[in-house]
C-alpha cells in the first residue's frame, strides 16, 4: 500500500511537472517560478490535475544499476535538469514532452554506489550490498537478477561472483521495486532505456541468448541511427547491436526482461569510454557523454512517436 501511495504521488509528481513544462512552453506569462498571480496559478493547478487523469504514454530510463559506472547516475540527473529547463532551447524535446512523461530513476543500486564513494578502495564495486542467509561474499549483480532466464549461462549461481544472479529473481528489493513499477505500467511504458559503462555501445536484446529476437532488424536500425546521432554530436563511435553478439550472453538483465514483457523498444546503453580511463571517466568528459546519450535517447524517443 506504502508504494502503491508512492507511485501516486510520484505519477503526481511526473504529471505535474509535465504540467508545468507544458504551462511553461505554451504561454511564458505564467512563470510557475511563482511571480504570476494567485488565480493564474490556481488555474494553472487546476489544468495540471486535469492533465493528470489521461494517463500519458512514457518512456523509461535507469541508471546507476551497477556501482561502479559513475557516468550512468551523472546522464540521469544531467538528462532531469535538461527535461525541466529545456523551453524553447530544444524543440524536439519539448516536442517529446508533450507526446510522453520521462519516468527516470537516477541511481538503482543505491547502497553499492554509496559504498563506492565512503570506500575509495572499493570504487569499482560492481554489485548491490545485500547479503543473503550465510553467504560468504556481499552482492549480487542487478542486472543478473531479472526474471528474464535467470541465472542461465552468463551469470554465476557463487556469491562471490561479480556476475553473481541473487539466490532468486526480484531477490533484490530494488530490482523487485523496479519490475513492480515497469509491470504496473507496461501499457503506457513505450520504451525502456537503462545506462551503464564502459565500451560504447548500444544494445539491443537478446543478451540471455545468441538468437535473434522478433524485432532484431528493427531494433538494429533503431540502434544505428542512435549511434549515428552520437557520431553527430561528439564524433565518438558507439557500436550498435545486440547484446549477446556484440559483447557476451547475459541472462537476467533488465532490458531483456523489459523487452519479453512487451516493451518492444528496449535499449542498454554502455557509455563512455572505451577503456583509457573506464569506470574512472574524467569529470570533463560528464557534459559531452551525457550530450551524446541524450542525443540518442532522442533518437529512439522519436521513432517510438513515429511508432505508437
Ligand atoms: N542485459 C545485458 C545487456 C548487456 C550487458 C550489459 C553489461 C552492462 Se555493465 C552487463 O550487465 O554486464
Ligand atoms: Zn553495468
Ligand atoms: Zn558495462
Amino acid at each position: 500500500a506504502q508504494l502503491r501511495q508512492l507511485t501516486i504521488q510520484h505519477k503526481v509528481l511526473m504529471g505535474d511537472v509535465q504540467g508545468i513544462i507544458e504551462k511553461q512552453t505554451t504561454n511564458d506569462t505564467v512563470n510557475a517560478r511563482g511571480s504570476s498571480s494567485y488565480y493564474e496559478n490556481y488555474h494553472s493547478m487546476k489544468e495540471i490535475s486535469k492533465s493528470k487523469e489521461k494517463s500519458k504514454n512514457a518512456i523509461w530510463i535507469d541508471c546507476g544499476i551497477h556501482a561502479r559506472e559513475w557516468i550512468s547516475p551523472a546522464f540521469c540527473l544531467w538528462f532531469i535538469g535538461h527535461a525541466i529547463h529545456v523551453r524553447e532551447r530544444d524543440r524536439t524535446m519539448t516536442t517529446l514532452l508533450e507526446h510522453f512523461d520521462f519516468y527516470v530513476m537516477p541511481v538503482i543500486n543505491v547502497d553499492g554506489y554509496e559504498y563506492t564513494w565512503s570506500h575509495p578502495s572499493n570504487r569499482l564495486w560492481r554489485k548491490s550490498r545485500s547479503s543473503h542467509g550465510n553467504s560468504k561474499c556481499i552482492g549480487t549483480d542487478m542486472n543478473r537478477n531479472f526474471d528474464a532466464h535467470w541465472c542461465g549461462p552468463g551469470a554465476s549461481h557463487f556469491e562471490c561472483q561479480e556476475i553473481y544472479c541473487g539466490p532468486y529473481p526480484e531477490s533484490e528489493p530494488e530490482v523487485k521495486a523496479v519490475a513492480r513499477f515497469v509491470r504496473d505500467h507496461k501499457d503506457i511504458i513505450k520504451a525502456y532505456i537503462t545506462m551503464h559503462s564502459y565500451s560504447q555501445l548500444v544494445l539491443f536484446p537478446y543478451s540471455y541468448t545468441m538468437n535473434k529476437s522478433k524485432d532484431h532488424e528493427e531494433l538494429e536500425s533503431l540502434a544505428q541511427k542512435a549511434a549515428k546521432a552520437i557520431k553527430r554530436t561528439t564524433w565518438k563511435t558507439y557500436r550498435p547491436g545486440a547484446g549477446a553478439q556484440t559483447i557476451y550472453l547475459a541472462p537476467g538483465g533488465s532490458d531483456d526482461w523489459a523487452y519479453d514483457l512487451g516493451i518492444k523498444y528496449s535499449f542498454t546503453f554502455e557509455l563512455r569510454d572505451t577503456g583509457t580511463y573506464g569506470f574512472l571517466l574524467p569529470p570533463r568528459e560528464i557534459k559531452p557523454t551525457c550530450l551524446e546519450a541524450l542525443s540518442a535517447v532522442k533518437e529512439i524517443a522519436q521513432h517510438v512517436l513515429q511508432n505508437l
